[in-house]
């Protein structure tokens, strides 16, 4: 597949807002993500950084706003969740080997039997798991399990891949496995959307930083800009690590 011609990015939001019993969670964001970049969501706790991914990876429907897949017309919904994968802080996955966890989602994918095999094992292998494919993957490491979760995702081979605050459980190495895994679905032409609370990690991978402040979106901006001088009094206190809300 060329990811250029063929992905369904970009993504379009156009006041996307989110509300729980008439408490605005989220509200009025538009923005608009583009094919082939890192974009990096910060912002406080609670500041509706999760909600957000979550929304744009269709877990969520919007209670107000429009999300609109650009390069997608004509694909149906569900043809579009499978363009996409997401990534969480605890890796959800079955009560099964590692290499089952990845073929049942390539099943789900309609891909066959055999190919199924070959993929699962390739991406075991590139994440530095194959010798660990028949462990249940329930055993495995805090590192190992977000580990497969990404080879998972990597056998999906979707155009955009989630992840919310993937190394916050980690320690550095298997943090340092992940930021490496991330670079190459990014060479891979992989379109990256995650939070941190790490702000050494989002300078280190970001290209552009989305900041939210309570479930509103103050800024929007190449990575080198905003670190260097965020617009905003709110993005200024947070990058200097004051306690912000
Ligand atoms: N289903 C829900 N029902 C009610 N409130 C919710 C629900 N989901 C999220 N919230 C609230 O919405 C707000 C934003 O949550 P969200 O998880 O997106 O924040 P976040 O920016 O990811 O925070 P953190 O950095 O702490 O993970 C929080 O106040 C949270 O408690």
């Amino acid at each position: 597949m060329n990811r250029e011609t063929d992905s369904i990015l970009p993504l379009e939001l156009d006041g996307v807002g989110y509300a729980v019993q008439g408490r605005r969670l989220l509200q009025g964001v538009s923005l608009r993500l583009e094919a082939g970049t890192r974009t990096i969501v910060l912002g406080p706790n609670g500041a509706g950084k999760s909600l957000l991914l979550r929304l744009c990876h269709g877990l969520l429907e919007p209670t107000e706003g429009l999300l609109r897949w650009g390069g997608a017309s004509g694909l149906a919904e569900q043809a579009l969740r499978r363009r996409q994968a997401m990534v969480f802080q605890r890796p959800v996955l079955l009560r099964r080997s590692a290499f089952a966890n990845v073929t049942y989602v390539l099943g789900l994918l309609g891909m066959p039997l055999v190919a199924r095999a070959e993929a699962a094992m390739a991406a075991l292998d590139r994440f530095g798991l194959a010798d660990l494919a028949a462990r249940p993957a329930r055993v495995l490491s805090g590192g190992e399990q977000q580990r497969l979760a990404l080879a998972r995702a990597w056998a999906m081979e979707p155009d955009i891949l989630f992840l919310d605050e993937p190394t916050s459980a980690l320690d550095p190495s298997s943090t340092l496995a992940v930021e490496m895994a991330i670079h190459d679905f990014h060479v891979a032409g992989v379109k990256i959307v995650m939070t941190t609370h790490d702000l050494g990690q989002a300078r280190r991978l970001a290209d552009e930083v989305i900041f939210l402040s309570r479930g509103q979106l103050i800024e929007a901006s190449p990575a080198a800009t905003f670190f260097k001088g965020p617009v905003s009094g709110q993005a200024r206190a947070f990058l200097a690590g004051e306690l912000v809300c």
